[in-house]
């Protein structure tokens, strides 16, 4: 599903690549986490992905098409298929919760019938029901994420990338969203998510990506997080 091969991506005026000659295979289905210190290269890799920025050197590979050589128009489809969750929610503030999720598919032109019909699904399954006319402030932190992952998600898409999902989270409400996006895992959804979260990570036992210095130094099925901040 997703390929990285020898992939190096050194920023303009950057003395040293944020990646350095990794290469990774995720297949379908799989839940991956990425670990590592600050400034390892975790969100470069997910930009990667969704080609916010293109290689260095290298080939980025998603679903058998290697996204370097998209042309630029077809780079909103690759992006449709990946739904983007990250630490701060990214909610519009000034639409309500069942407008947050519809946006998503209004956007992309879905027809009016079947946004009627995902929104109020979706946001049974991330446990919103009830509160689709409430806007984001009128909702805790755990539920403004059930929100964002509502409308990552809404889309079905084929990869679901996380972006430090629970960083802004007490425990407690971080299991809850952790258990969503587990249950979003069984239906198909590729999930990688990048976090700092050692208590997480070792509780799900998945498997574990760990970057250092924009290099690939464990790839562990099952794993723990395993480093020390
Ligand atoms: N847009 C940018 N321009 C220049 N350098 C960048 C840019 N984005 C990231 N970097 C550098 O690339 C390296 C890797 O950064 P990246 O954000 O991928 O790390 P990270 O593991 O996600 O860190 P964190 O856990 O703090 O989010 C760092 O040295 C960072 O300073």
């Amino acid at each position: 599903m997703i390929r990285f091969e020898k992939v190096t991506k050194a920023y303009p005026g950057q003395a040293r690549s944020a990646l350095e000659q990794v290469s990774v295979d995720v297949e379908k289905g799989e839940f991956v986490f990425l670990v590592g210190a600050s400034g390892s290269g975790k969100s470069t890799f997910l930009r990667l992905i969704l080609r916010e920025y293109r290689p260095s050197s290298g080939r980025v590979y998603v679903a058998g098409k290697e996204i370097n050589r998209l042309a630029g128009w077809k780079v909103p489809r690759l992006r449709r298929q990946i739904g983007t969750v990250f630490q701060d929610f990214r909610l519009l503030q000034n639409k309500t919760v069942t407008e947050n999720v519809a946006f998503a598919l209004q956007v992309i032109g879905k027809p009016k019938a079947q946004v009627e019909s995902l929104v109020p699904e979706t946001l049974e399954m991330v446990g919103l029901e009830g509160k689709g006319d409430r806007l984001p402030d009128e909702l805790s932190g755990g539920e403004q994420q059930r929100v964002a992952i509502a409308r990552a998600f809404v889309n079905r898409p084929m990869i679901l990338i996380a972006d430090e999902p629970t960083g802004n989270l007490d425990p407690n409400t971080s299991v809850g969203i952790m258990k969503l996006l587990d249950r979003i895992n069984r239906t198909g959804t590729t999930v990688l998510m990048a976090t700092h979260d050692a208590g997480i990570v070792d509780q799900m036992r998945k498997r574990v990506i760990e970057l250092e210095d924009g290099h690939v130094v464990r790839d562990q099925a099952r794993g723990i997080y395993g480093y020390q901040n």
